[in-house]
């Protein structure tokens, strides 16, 4: 199979179906030959929802979510670029998750080989003139959303600078895994490293001990993080494996009681369904120069805990 274009034969098309949301933008929904299903807005560039081959979600989606172009939508995975947060001048979190993507019926080729089975899509988001009002900046972002065939959700982000001159940028896959109970989850792979604290004006602390596991609200940015990172949920016996590459650092968050309710488009007993683990770069923001190309890859896996 061509990987470099979405190949229109007969198990392509039972394995990539496009329709329209209820707002009218089209809406990806990718399906492997286990059953496995993925959904992606072309609103954000954003995976909603990704289910096993048993249809069970394992991504989070607010009953209170807003999917209303161009406000971003509370759930699955929200793209942050190109800026994290508040970290800039620009609109929180960037602009990448409120804007209209394309379908890039026509990407060049990944240098590695990333189809693995049928069931995935190109999406492109190249700056409005608006945009270049607010980040004068010239560029592509390619967004690969892929189904392997064992079930994996993979994401794979191609930033090129198209312009004249150098620009930087931070980026985060703002992922809203879906668990039984915070109180029962554990995240592994951070333990002793660095994080920034959002919620000490960015200030650098050293994670301790074990585990995180959590009880009140988290909002941090652990730096050099490695490439593999575990949330288990004992509850549900699920594992989610995320692996990241050229995203150096881990977001983690969740708002807790007080905060969430001062969320709108958050239920306010919702942040116990979720826990936001984010492949991410952050601390250092990638810097481009004309013509240059910068690549990220997620990939995440939902495996049955002992
Ligand atoms: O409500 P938003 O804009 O989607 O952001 C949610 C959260 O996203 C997190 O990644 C940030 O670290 C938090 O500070 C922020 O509150």
């Amino acid at each position: 199979m061509n990987c470099s274009s979405l190949v229109r034969d007969q198990s392509a098309k039972d394995a990539v179906k496009i329709t329209k949301d209820k707002n009218g933008v089209d809406l990806v929904t990718l399906q492997n030959p286990r059953g496995f299903t993925a959904q992606v807005s072309l609103h954000g560039g954003q995976v909603l929802s990704w289910k096993n081959e048993r249809g069970e979600e394992l991504l989070f989606r607010s009953s209170k979510a807003n999917s209303k172009p161009p406000a971003a939508v509370r759930a699955g995975i929200p793209i942050c670029f190109p800026q994290f947060g508040n970290r800039g001048s620009l609109e929180q979190h960037g602009f990448a998750r409120n804007r209209i993507w394309e379908i890039d019926y026509n990407p060049p080729p990944l240098h590695r080989n990333e189809c693995d089975g049928k069931a995935f899509i190109d999406l492109l988001l190249k700056p409005s003139e608006e945009d270049m009002r607010i980040w004068p900046h010239s560029f592509e972002f390619r967004l690969r959303v892929l189904l392997t065939c064992d079930g994996a959700l993979k994401l794979i982000s191609r930033i090129r600078n198209i312009g004249c001159k150098a620009f930087s940028f931070s980026i985060a896959y703002h992922t809203y895994f879906l668990v039984s109970d915070i109180s029962e989850v554990r995240v592994e792979g951070l333990e002793t490293l660095d994080y920034l604290d959002n919620l000490h004006h960015k200030e650098r602390f050293t994670e301790q001990g074990d585990a995180l596991t959590f009880e009140t609200e988290v909002d941090r940015v652990y730096v050099g993080s490695p490439h593999m990172v575990g949330v288990f949920d004992h509850e549900k016996r699920r594992t989610f494996v995320i692996r990241k590459e050229g995203l150096p650092d881990a977001v983690v968050w969740n708002p807790w009681e007080k905060k969430a309710r001062t969320i709108q488009d958050m239920g306010d007993e919702e942040y116990r369904q979720t826990i936001c683990v984010d492949g991410a770069a952050v601390e250092k923001p990638i810097k481009l120069k004309p013509g240059e190309e910068w690549t990220g890859r997620l990939e995440l896996s939902a495996l049955p805990s002992l």
